[in-house]
Parts: C-alpha cells; sequence; structure tokens
C-alpha cells in the first residue's frame, strides 16, 4: 500500500458534497491505517496550482498516490496541470460536483469504498481516452475530459454556472433542472457563426451554425445526450453541430435530444468524426471546455487523441 495518499478536494463543490464525502473517505482510508494529506481549492483554478505543487514536493509515483475530490472542472484542472508537466501520474476521482458527466460514463456504479479501494489495491490504472486541443487564437493547449464546445451549449453552461450553487435547481437532479432552465432562457441569446472542419483532409463549411461541441462522451450539463452517437470508450474526436436553427426547429431538436435521442437523423445536425480534427470559428464565440467558460474566443482548434490513467 502506499505511503501517502495526497487528496485534492473543492470542498464547495456540488453546493457542499466535496466536503461531506470527504468524511466518508478519511472514514475509509482510517480503516485501512492510511496516511494521507489533504489540499482544499480555495478558489477558480487553485486545483491547478495544487497539483503542481504537490509535484514540485516530490510527488513520487512508487509511494504516494493520487485522489481528486470535486465536479468536472477540478478535475479538468488537476489532468490539464499534470498532462502540462508530461506526467501520467494515475488518478483515483471521487465525483461531488452537479453535473459529473465524466463519472457517468467511467464509473457510474462504484460506490465511494469501491472507489478508494480501487486506488488503494489495484496494480494498474486504466489508460482512458482523452482529447488534448490547442487554439491557435489564444495559444492555449488544454485537456478534454468531456467536451469543448462553442454557442448554444457554452450560453447555457454559462448561465447555470451563474445559477447559486446552494439554489434547488442545482441540488436536485444531478443539476439538470439548473441546466433545462438555463436552456429556455439562452435561447433568445443564439447566435449564428460558420465552422470550418478540416477533416482526413478535407475541408468543410458548416454555414449558420449555433452550437458545435467536440465530444468524448455523449454528455453535457449533468447528463443531458447531446451527442446520441458519441461513445467514451471509442477512441475517435467527434463533433455535432446544430445548424439552421428556426422556432420549429428548436422544438423539434428539444423533444429529440431530451427525449427520443435521435438527433443524429434531424437535417439540423451534422456529425464529424476521425482521430484528429481542426475546426475554425468565423467569429468570436462564448465557449467552454469541461464546464468551464472560455468566454468569446475566435476558436481556431486543433484536437487530437490522447490518454490518461485512472484508477477506475
Ligand atoms: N473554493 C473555490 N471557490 C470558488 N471556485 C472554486 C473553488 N474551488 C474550485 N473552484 C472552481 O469551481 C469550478 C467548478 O468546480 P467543480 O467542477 O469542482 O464543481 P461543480 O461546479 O460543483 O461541479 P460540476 O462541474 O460537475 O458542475 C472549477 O473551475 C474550480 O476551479
Amino acid at each position: 500500500m502506499s505511503e501517502r495518499i495526497y487528496i485534492i478536494c473543492h470542498p464547495s463543490s456540488g453546493g457542499g458534497k466535496g466536503k461531506t464525502i470527504l468524511e466518508e473517505v478519511y472514514a475509509i482510508l482510517n480503516s485501512f491505517k492510511t496516511t494521507y494529506l489533504t489540499y482544499f481549492t480555495d478558489y477558480a483554478s487553485h486545483a491547478k496550482i495544487i497539483t503542481q505543487q504537490i509535484v514540485a514536493k516530490g510527488f513520487d509515483p512508487q509511494k504516494h498516490q493520487l485522489m481528486v475530490l470535486g465536479g468536472d472542472g477540478t478535475l479538468h484542472e488537476v489532468v490539464d496541470a499534470l498532462i502540462e508537466m508530461n506526467l501520467k501520474i494515475p488518478i483515483a476521482y471521487i465525483a461531488t460536483g452537479t453535473g459529473n458527466d465524466f463519472n457517468r460514463v467511467w464509473q457510474p456504479q462504484k460506490s465511494i469504498r469501491q472507489i478508494v479501494e480501487t486506488m488503494l489495491f489495484s496494480r494498474e490504472a486504466k489508460e482512458i481516452p482523452v482529447f488534448i486541443y490547442y487554439d491557435k487564437t489564444t495559444n492555449i493547449k488544454d485537456v478534454v475530459l468531456n467536451s469543448i464546445g462553442f454557442g448554444f451549449d457554452a450560453e447555457v453552461n454559462y448561465l447555470t454556472q451563474k445559477i447559486d450553487s446552494k439554489s434547488f435547481l442545482r441540488k436536485y437532479f444531478d443539476g439538470r433542472l439548473a441546466y433545462l432552465v438555463s436552456i429556455f432562457k439562452s435561447l433568445n441569446l443564439l447566435s449564428s457563426f460558420d465552422v470550418t472542419i478540416q477533416l482526413d483532409g478535407k475541408t468543410q463549411v458548416v454555414s449558420n451554425a449555433y452550437l458545435a461541441c467536440i465530444m468524448n462522451n455523449p454528455y453535457i450539463g449533468g447528463g443531458i445526450k447531446l451527442d446520441n452517437l458519441a461513445s467514451h470508450e471509442r477512441k475517435e474526436v467527434s463533433l455535432i453541430i446544430f445548424h439552421d436553427i428556426n422556432f420549429k426547429a428548436i422544438i423539434q431538436l428539444l423533444i429529440s435530444v431530451l427525449i427520443r435521442q435521435d438527433q443524429h437523423l434531424s437535417p439540423n445536425v451534422t456529425r464529424f468524426a476521425g482521430q484528429s480534427l481542426q475546426m475554425k470559428l468565423n467569429k468570436p464565440i462564448r465557449g467552454q471546455v469541461d464546464g468551464e467558460d472560455l468566454t468569446q474566443i475566435h476558436a481556431d482548434l486543433t484536437v487530437g487523441l490522447s490518454e490518461y490513467p485512472f484508477y477506475l
């Protein structure tokens, strides 16, 4: 068993779930007489800095292990920091956020005890597909665990983040209520843009787009299946674009996405998939990556596949 577990915890994630679930984790670790050290995040992007500090202080993969408690945003920051340092330290992740889309696909049935025990006793972590993107305009390189999207999904995400984390809208149904309210609020913010895609040596343009989302699993916003054909196990980069939207198309797409899950059949949906793709927008549009706001950027992205180890 490792000599020490380093825990990074966002205590107020999921409206306070982070702190409560941490107590459960402590009880399990204590039952195995494990030594641990917890770092709490105090502000946005702190998880990235904490990760860098843990490594700088001499994290030794032979003796130590890393556990993260937080939402998708906190997990994103930790993986981003590690990839930036060219490290592949396996992560045990306990989802304590509101949306928890990563957890939904990778460890849906696992109890906290099972996750802790997998970390303590399994010898090998599982390499899972993640995306690495580079944006030419901002010169940012970053990881994507769930999705990176522009337009409608990013506006919805932005409005959802503004809803108080203690509001009942965020507390129940994995935050989906808050997401649904924001969907309706965002409808009048809809603005169209053009997307130029380069895939397998071919260039294609989708005009009049309202949402363009590159997805590593089907979900967005806490279980809303935006891309019904995406799969977390399949090693491919997929891009789904909703375009040429009018009132009738909005109603049909809401029914397709929220109820029937047959949006791939819609004439207003175009989907691309490959091993890597380039995507350029014709103007600045609000973006999100793993639920974190990117503000309005004139995105010019190259997105490729990579892998990262988790105790799953
Ligand atoms: N103490 C803090 N105060 C304010 N923001 C924080 C703090 N700690 C982390 N953050 C930021 O809050 C953002 C959201 O956190 P996180 O994803 O962990 O939880 P969540 O929003 O409850 O869950 P989800 O992303 O699943 O909806 C992250 O970008 C993170 O950087």
